[in-house]
């Protein structure tokens, strides 16, 4: 299925302020406001005695099921949780019939591309190596994300860190990728089938990057086939630093999410960004030079590592990224 199939939303519209209480468990929610919808229904922020929520409802209770399951089980995963943690799941009697709805975590964040928008090249690198590290555990619990893009990706504040949303899309390895969208979906674009394996969910990580560059997406160009993702990346000085990264991914040359996160890290740790917004966003010092050329600039040129930083905006841009590379680090040994 693709996940572009028809959003309809529910015949039930619940309003601000209006009281949710659960037929079986008794809980009650107070609605907020709406949070979006999708195919199998409708999410709304809501007060608890929890603290804030996200609910979902729907129309039919079998739409949400595989949902509650998969959050459920990731729910009992020991460490960060992976996906938004599950609290309830109940039926809302109205007077319209009676709609299955799930409660989960809020998780109140930046919607992912937004986020990236002002900041500094380094941050995309900084926000995927986040995701890899998550999506390595997913793999190693027997998942694949399969529906993976930006839509359903937030980025959380104090600490940045990239969280997602919608296990709609989540299959078991081995079996066939139940949902995904175009742009994401190697299948797509000529580059392998749609079984659930850690590489497919790679090759949608390359795309997410890819579309880093290219907010509006692009079409395929049927004449050139699999090669046409290469000149797009090739077109965006953004996207230079990550080109090797990017064609792996895209290729299935990582055996692991690990494998990429890896070389990502170094990527991002062996090249001078600059935070200076460009044209296409922003993008690295140094246009048209190698990474490897920048690391080894970097490292003959003293005088250069001396130049201080200018102002205070820059020096806590600096130290702000190496808080951030710590926090990786940290992650890196929890995983
Ligand atoms: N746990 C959550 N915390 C915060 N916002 C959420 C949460 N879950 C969903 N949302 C918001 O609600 C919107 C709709 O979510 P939902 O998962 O139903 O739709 P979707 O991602 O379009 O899924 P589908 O693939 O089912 O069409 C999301 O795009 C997101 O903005």
């Amino acid at each position: 299925m693709m996940s572009s199939l028809s959003k309809k939303k529910l015949d039930i519209k619940l309003h601000p302020g209006q009281v949710i209480i659960g037929k079986w468990h008794r809980k009650s929610y107070q609605i907020v406001r709406e949070l979006g919808f999708g195919a199998t229904g409708t999410v709304y922020l809501a007060d608890s005695k929890q603290g804030l929520v996200a609910l979902k409802i729907a129309s039919d209770s079998m739409s949400i099921t595989s949902e509650v399951n998969v959050l459920r089980h990731f729910s009992k995963v020991q460490g960060p949780s992976l996906g938004p943690s599950f609290y309830d799941v109940d039926d809302y009697v109205a007077n319209q019939g009676v709609y299955p709805f799930y409660v989960m975590e809020y998780i109140n964040g930046e919607p992912f591309l937004p986020f990236l928008k002002d900041k500094g090249g380094e941050w995309l690198g900084i926000m995927v190596v986040q995701l890899l590290g998550d999506l390595h555990r997913l793999h190693q619990e027997g998942w694949i994300f399969g529906d993976l893009k930006p839509e359903n990706l937030l980025v959380t504040r104090n600490p940045n860190r990239v969280r997602w949303l919608d296990v709609g899309g989540m299959t078991r390895v081995g079996r066939a990728i139940k949902e995904y969208t175009e742009f994401f979906d190697r299948g797509y674009w000529g580059y392998g089938g749609r079984k659930a394996e850690p590489s497919y969910d790679l090759f949608s990580v390359a795309m997410l990057m890819i579309n880093r560059a290219y907010p509006s997406r692009f079409e395929k160009n049927t004449s050139k086939g699999p090669t046409s993702l290469i000149s797009k990346i090739k077109a965006k000085n953004t996207l230079e630093p990550y080109e090797t990264v990017i064609r792996r991914g895209l290729e299935g040359k990582y055996e692991s999410a690990m494998a990429m996160r890896q070389e990502l890290m170094s990527v991002v740790q062996n090249t001078s960004f600059t935070s200076r917004p460009k044209s296409e966003g922003n993008t690295i010092t140094g246009k048209g030079k190698s990474v490897s050329r920048q690391a080894r600039k970097k490292r003959n040129n003293v005088k250069e590592q001396k130049k201080p930083l200018v102002g205070l905006f820059e020096s806590m841009l600096f130290a702000s990224f190496l808080l951030i590379l710590y926090i990786l680090y940290l992650f890196g040994q929890a995983v």
